[in-house]
């Protein structure tokens, strides 16, 4: 219950909202009671006007007598009416009061968690994975919705209706409220009971069907390289597996479900018996009148819902205290990553200066010791076996990481100390892994400007040497890509993504081995274009190819984290090292 404190605070900033649903939840309440009583009157004045009625017997005022009795109980009819139509007004408004401040909190709450989620650093996502993320977004809100809505409103329901209608039933009778009173709470241990074995097995079933689901999406997402190795077969019968083990949970759901309601009907109907019983040698010792056993008939079947209520709410709340304990997990992660204050005016210096760096969750030391610098408007090229720890300078270049030794200084100013937004605003990055989200090619490009302006987009696709490719396409800028659309080559996909880092007029332009799926032919124009674009900026490139940087101002050659050679293009191959050894096998590569 802890964990659902955190939610006070939206009770606070909803207060006026909450405070008049209580009032309409007690005010339906007073509504539902009352037609009790009246059902009572009306079958006092049946039993009276009978008995007047025999006695009128073979008398003209007979039918005088009969017209009234009549009049009277439409009067009563009318009157349950009527206050019936009072109830469904206050619970209307109950429901829009309280409910709809549940709605309201679960939008603030979903935008809280979205907000936190992207401060927190890249650790934290690789940490957890996609689904469970989604889980807390979406599953575990819902589950807290439904505390602050249905579960508080029910609450208070069943707390105003069980005492109005017992208060009204000992103002009756003690003896027989008390006699008609005993199998509800049976019937509320009952309910629980079985209230329980439904949330385990509802549980399970949400269980199966996620485990259902992320095999489907999997599926669907490796769907080539499942008919490439004609394993569809193989997959149906997983699928068929697991829809067995889900239709199971699901039957064993529906066979307690089955006998859930026969026996609350069971239970009231035994407090039905008892009340009149009980009421009957009450009415013969004159203590009460037979409208008061209608009357405790109608009580009794509004503590029904009380009971079933009590069941339901107690598990809603377990649950959505399970769900508020996941989200404070998240909410109290806190960013590792905080940025400084200092706006940046970059006027191109980077300095790498004896940078040691270990991952944190792998405790994988991937830069040993690294130290080098950029100076405005030349070109830095990282080259090295897969592994040396590339892509990682690229990371701590983007802050994804903050080092462990050494510093990254920044026009002279250590990174940390810098305004994070406005640093990383000016870097233009190209992934080595490309993301193109499902929108519309220009949407892709423009992704990391405000406005899109189709002459930018067009330009930067120009210098990325895919404007001929997009032009090709039906609808030009406008194709959709991704999920829905179609699909672009390994090498579009880079082009575009070259343009969309393009696009941002970045001072610091960072290519992580974004040109591989590129021909050299199509490299060397890109290259080319480039060399026009970067003349005030600081670029710096991350290959595989030595055809890509062979141009670089100043080259560094890692291995293991560590430098191991750097200089011009021409010096390393005089030197005769580790870069001339990739140049003499990427030759003969090219000649195979
Ligand atoms: N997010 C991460 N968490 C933990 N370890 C990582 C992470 N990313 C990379 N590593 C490890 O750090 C080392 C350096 O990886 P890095 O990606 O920098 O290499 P790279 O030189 O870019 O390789 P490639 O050329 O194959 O892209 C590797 O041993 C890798 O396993």
């Amino acid at each position: 219950m802890k964990h659902l404190a955190y939610l006070n605070k939206f009770f606070r900033k909803y207060q006026w909202r909450i405070i008049p649903g209580i009032l309409f939840v007690i005010l339906s309440n007073y509504f539902g009671v009352i037609p009790a009583q009246v059902i009572r009157m009306a079958f006092d004045l049946v039993k009276e006007n009978i008995a007047l009625y025999r006695l009128f017997n073979g008398f003209d005022r007979q039918a005088l007598v009969y017209e009234l009795f009549g009049y009277s109980l439409l009067f009563f009819g009318a009157l349950v009416l009527l206050l019936a139509l009072i109830r469904g007004l206050f619970l209307f408004l109950m429901r829009q009061t309280i409910i709809l401040t549940s709605r309201h909190i679960e939008y603030d709450l979903k935008n809280e968690i979205y907000a936190h989620y992207q401060q927190l650093n890249m650790a934290f996502f690789r940490r957890n994975n996609t689904g469970d993320l989604m889980n807390r977004v979406t599953e575990d809100v819902s589950r807290v919705r439904a505390y602050l809505g249905p579960a508080i409103m029910y609450s208070i329901n069943t707390l105003v209706l069980s005492l109005m209608v017992i208060g009204a039933m000992f103002q009756v009778n003690a003896k027989l409220a008390i006699c008609a009173l005993i199998p509800i709470p049976i019937l509320s241990i009952v309910i629980l009971f079985i209230n329980k074995i439904i949330n385990q097995r509802s549980e399970s079933i949400q269980q199966q069907l996620s485990i259902l689901s992320s095999f489907v999406q999997e599926t669907f997402s490796g769907i080539r390289v499942i008919k490439a190795y004609s394993r569809e077969t193989v997959k149906k019968q997983v699928f068929v597996d697991e829809s067995v083990a889900y239709k199971k949970v699901s039957l064993s759901l529906v066979k307690v479900q089955a006998i859930f309601f026969p026996l609350i009907l069971l239970l009231i109907g035994l407090s039905t018996i008892i009340t009149v019983y009980v009421g009957g040698t009450e009415v013969i010792q004159g203590s009460i009148t037979s409208g008061n056993i209608a009357e405790f008939i109608v009580y009794v079947n509004q503590l029904t819902f009380p009971a079933m209520s009590l069941a339901w709410v107690t598990s809603l709340v377990q649950r959505a205290a399970a769900s508020q304990k996941r989200i404070n997990e998240f909410l109290k992660t806190e960013p590792e990553i905080k940025s400084g204050t200092k706006k940046i005016d970059f006027s191109g210096n980077i300095h790498f200066k004896n940078v040691s760096f270990t991952y944190p969750d792998t405790g994988i030391t991937a830069i040993k010791n690294l130290s080098f610098e950029i100076h405005p408007g030349k070109t830095l090229a990282i080259i090295g076996k897969t592994g040396s720890g590339k892509s990682t300078i690229a990371r701590l270049l983007m802050r994804m990481y903050d080092v462990q030794e050494g510093q990254i200084l920044i026009d002279n100013t250590p990174i940390q100390q810098l305004d994070l937004h406005g640093y990383r605003s000016i870097i233009g990055f190209v992934p080595q892994e490309v993301f193109l989200f499902s929108d519309t090619i220009a949407k892709n490009i423009a992704f990391g400007v405000d406005e899109l302006h189709m002459e930018t987009v067009e330009d930067a696709a120009k210098k990325a040497v895919v404007y001929q490719n997009i032009m090709a396409f039906e609808n030009g800028f406008e194709t959709f890509i991704g999920e829905r659309g179609i699909t672009l080559s390994g090498g579009q996909k880079q082009r575009v993504s070259i343009a969309r880092a393009l696009a941002v007029h970045p001072k610091i332009l960072l290519f992580d081995d974004c040109l591989s799926a590129v021909d050299t032919k199509t490299e060397e124009e890109i290259l080319q274009n480039l060399s026009q674009v970067i003349q005030d900026h600081c670029v710096i490139f991350i290959a595989h190819r030595i055809s890509t940087i062979k141009n670089a101002d100043h080259i560094l050659v890692m291995d293991q984290g560590q430098l191991i050679e750097e200089g011009k293009h021409d010096a390393l191959l005089a030197a005769k090292g580790s870069y001339f050894e990739l140049y003499e096998k990427q030759l003969l590569e090219e000649e195979d």
